[in-house]
């Protein structure tokens, strides 16, 4: 079985999308072992564009750190490349059939993620061009991943 580790800044803290993250991983249960892994997010006392950008280092390089040369690692950010959810669906497929077997997903924080964070992935993956807060880009990641196996399995969900 296919193993998904979701690597993200932050908690979720609206209970709403808590729920809906939790029903899709109750759904997905039976295809994938997945789990989300929390890092805080780094402190950032003023907005001075420096220390923002020594927050975005330090928490890429928690997000990255001990990530196995041999895992398959996506991250998610809006520059990235779009994909269908076919598409999405024909990686995990892959992985299902040849490995790696554990595809891991990296999602930053409110200020997003280091140059050298979004170098460390297989592939940079957009899911718009338009910006979502990390917990919306978490709960549609969910989504996408569900979709992503009932498109594998031929289940009646994708349409
Ligand atoms: C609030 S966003 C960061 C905003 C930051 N100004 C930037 O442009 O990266 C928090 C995180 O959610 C994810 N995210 C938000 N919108 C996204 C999108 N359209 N596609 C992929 N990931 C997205 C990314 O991982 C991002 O680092």
């Amino acid at each position: 079985m296919v193993r998904i580790r979701i690597r993200a800044i932050g908690k979720i803290k609206e209970s709403f999308i808590r729920d809906a993250i939790a029903d899709y991983a109750k759904r997905m249960c039976s295809f994938c072992q997945v789990e989300c892994i929390e890092y805080p997010e780094a402190p950032v006392p003023d907005t001075h564009p420096s220390t923002i950008e020594m927050a975005c280092v330090s928490e890429g390089e928690k997000l990255c750190s001990g990530i196995d040369s041999l895992d398959y690692v996506i991250i998610l950010d809006r520059t990235g490349k779009q994909v269908s959810s076919e598409g999405l669906a024909e990686v995990i497929r892959r992985c299902e059939i040849e490995g790696p077997y554990q595809l891991v997903f990296i999602i930053g924080g409110p200020h997003g993620l280091s140059k050298d964070c979004l170098q460390k992935g297989n592939i940079i993956l957009s899911l718009s061009a338009m910006t979502f807060p990390h917990q919306i880009a978490r709960l549609l990641l969910y989504e996408q991943l569900y979709r992503a196996f009932t498109i594998i399995r031929g289940l009646p969900y994708h349409r």
